[in-house]
């Protein structure tokens, strides 16, 4: 579903990690960790084709649904209104229940109704989450997907991803903090763990 061959990252002329292998089949995961500026996010960017690799190859099976650092939510809108407006850019059907659906899975139906911009740090990158899981996408990256969150909202992170792995998902995971992702792939950047 999601295959890294010999994948090395560059920024401008600074070569930043070489050599790396990640192959994952369908319900796989991989767990991305090294130290901050060593190419984490510089990666999963590679891998979602947004960054082109310095080296190697990169092949996907399937659409990529990416939750980075500034992923565009508009504060103005509704919960239900800015997942319906990434919906309607993922040009799936049943945009209204697949966002219902997505906002109760991260545990905002409560808060489906409010300004985005008044929700707190933790329940926007909750709706970060919501926005992957309504894309339906089969490739998850996900790049510090528990910044933010506490420690109820690190185990719904860790289920969701566990359920999307379930039905055959693949995950790709750069984080600082400890996240139970089961039998996951360890890549490790930067030396040994
Ligand atoms: N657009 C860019 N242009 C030039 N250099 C960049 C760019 N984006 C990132 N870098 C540099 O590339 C290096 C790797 O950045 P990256 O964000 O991939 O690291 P990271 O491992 O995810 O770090 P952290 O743990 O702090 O999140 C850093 O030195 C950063 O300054």
């Amino acid at each position: 579903m999601l295959a890294l061959s010999g994948v090395a990252g560059a920024r401008g002329q600074r070569m930043l990690f070489e050599g790396v292998d990640i192959a994952l089949a369908p319900g796989g995961a991989g767990v991305v960790t090294g130290p901050n500026g060593i190419g984490k996010s510089s990666l999963l960017r590679i891998a979602a084709g947004l960054l082109p690799p310095a080296a190697g190859t990169v092949e996907r099976g399937g659409r990529v649904a990416l939750l980075a650092e500034g992923a565009a939510l508009d504060g103005e809108r509704t919960v239900a209104q800015a997942l319906a407006m990434w919906a309607r850019l993922d040009g799936e059907p049943d945009m209204d229940a697949r966002v219902a659906g997505a906002v109760a899975a991260v545990g905002l139906a409560a808060k489906a109704d409010l300004a985005v911009r008044l929700l707190s740090t933790g329940q926007r990158r909750r709706v970060e989450l919501a926005r992957v899981v309504a894309t339906r996408a089969p490739i998850w990256l996900l790049d510090e997907p528990a910044n933010g969150l506490d420690a109820d909202g690190v185990a719904m992170l860790a289920a969701l991803i566990a359920r999307h792995r379930a039905a055959g998902g693949v995950a790709l995971v750069a984080t600082h903090q400890p996240i139970d992702l089961g039998d996951a792939v360890a890549v490790r950047l930067g030396g040994a763990a």
